[in-house]
């Protein structure tokens, strides 16, 4: 950094430049504006109660490392009240999951918080090697993502949780806000920017989701990660190279080059538009699936017929959009 004195006027000198606001800070000043910021984002946005039992979603990378770390020192720190519990998901992904959950384990430890693991091998029978196996690399991320959400809820229910928290943050919004628009999918916004999303209907079971890292830096927490030495798995999924996404992303980190609150800009877009009564209806109601009990936009749960699908030999049957449009060819 030249020798800058750091920006917070402490007397030290500057040893890295802040991604999200450009200030030159020192270490100490850096790591305490970086969980100051996300302590805020809790408190303002009333994320948790005194008491609250909080699964932390745990997959050994670098935002939910961090994640845990965080939650675990301003829950000391502010004496928030909370339980904390790690809960993983094994995809059945060898050489990846399998290694990952080695640094949740040894995260476990570190923060001295418990962990359960559970696997979709004894939710659903079927690992992603083997789901890939059968159906190859196209559409996997979808059997996957679908039983990982559900996969989480299965977990938290398992624990007796009543609020999950994930490592998501700004850059990824800012990813899914792009990509609902350029898919034409508007209605999704709201729900995506949401810092926690929660069912609308009071009765429901739908546990709440919290993204603590709403307003924080993807540079940020890997430079946190670094200067603090935490311990995190960083290889990529072998079978994810959703292209899709990957182009957002890229959008995303050129716009941050030329001006760096492109990011937040793009989610504060996402929830600033205002819509119809129109798209509110295209948003689907959730109820509970009549198969497995969790929560569900459809009588039966996009799980249940992938799950259907994959047990049939079929795997294209739980892909709806696909049949859609097989139903339309003449
Ligand atoms: N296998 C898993 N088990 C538990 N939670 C998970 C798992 N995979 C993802 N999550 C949760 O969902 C969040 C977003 O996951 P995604 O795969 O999009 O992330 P990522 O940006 O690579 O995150 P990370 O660096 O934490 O792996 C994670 O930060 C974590 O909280």
């Amino acid at each position: 950094m030249g020798g800058l004195p750091c920006a917070s006027k402490c007397g030290n000198k500057a040893v890295l430049k802040r991604p999200k606001t450009g200030a030159a800070l020192c270490k100490p000043c850096f790591f305490w504006s970086f969980e100051t910021e996300i302590h805020f984002a809790i408190v303002d946005n009333g994320l948790f109660e005194r008491g609250d039992r909080v699964a932390v979603g745990a997959s050994g990378g670098k935002d939910s490392t961090v994640l845990a770390y965080i939650m675990k020192t301003l829950n000391d720190r502010y004496h928030y009240g909370l339980e904390l519990i790690l809960l993983s998901i094994d995809e059945g992904i060898s050489g990846y999951r399998d290694d990952s959950l080695e640094t949740v384990k040894r995260n476990s430890q570190q923060y001295d918080l418990p962990l359960k693991i559970l696997s979709y091998e004894e939710l659903y029978g079927w690992s992603m090697d083997r789901i890939v196996a059968q159906i190859g690399l196209k559409n996997n991320c979808t059997f996957c993502g679908v039983f990982r959400r559900q996969a989480l809820d299965r977990g938290a229910a398992l624990l007796g949780v009543n609020k999950i928290v994930t490592g998501h943050n700004a850059d990824d919004i800012a990813e899914t806000v792009l990509m609902n628009i350029l898919r034409g999918d508007v209605a999704r916004l709201q729900r995506c920017t949401a810092i926690t999303t929660k069912d609308r209907d009071a009765n429901s079971t739908d546990l709440p989701r919290s993204k603590p890292f709403k307003f924080t830096y993807e540079k940020e927490i890997v430079m946190y990660a670094y200067f603090k030495g935490l311990d995190y798995f960083s290889t990529e999924c072998k079978y994810s190279p959703n292209a899709y996404r990957g182009h957002a992303r890229t959008l995303i980190k050129e716009l941050e080059k030329i001006r760096p609150s492109s990011i937040l800009d793009i989610i504060n877009s996402g929830e600033d538009l205002k819509f119809t009564n129109l798209v509110e209806e295209k948003l689907p109601t959730k109820s509970k699936c009549t198969k497995c009990g969790f929560m569900s936009s459809l009588s039966v749960c996009k799980a249940c017929l992938l799950l259907e699908g994959l047990n049939k030999g079929i795997p294209q049957l739980g892909n709806a959009q696909k049949m859609k449009v097989y139903w339309h060819v003449p």
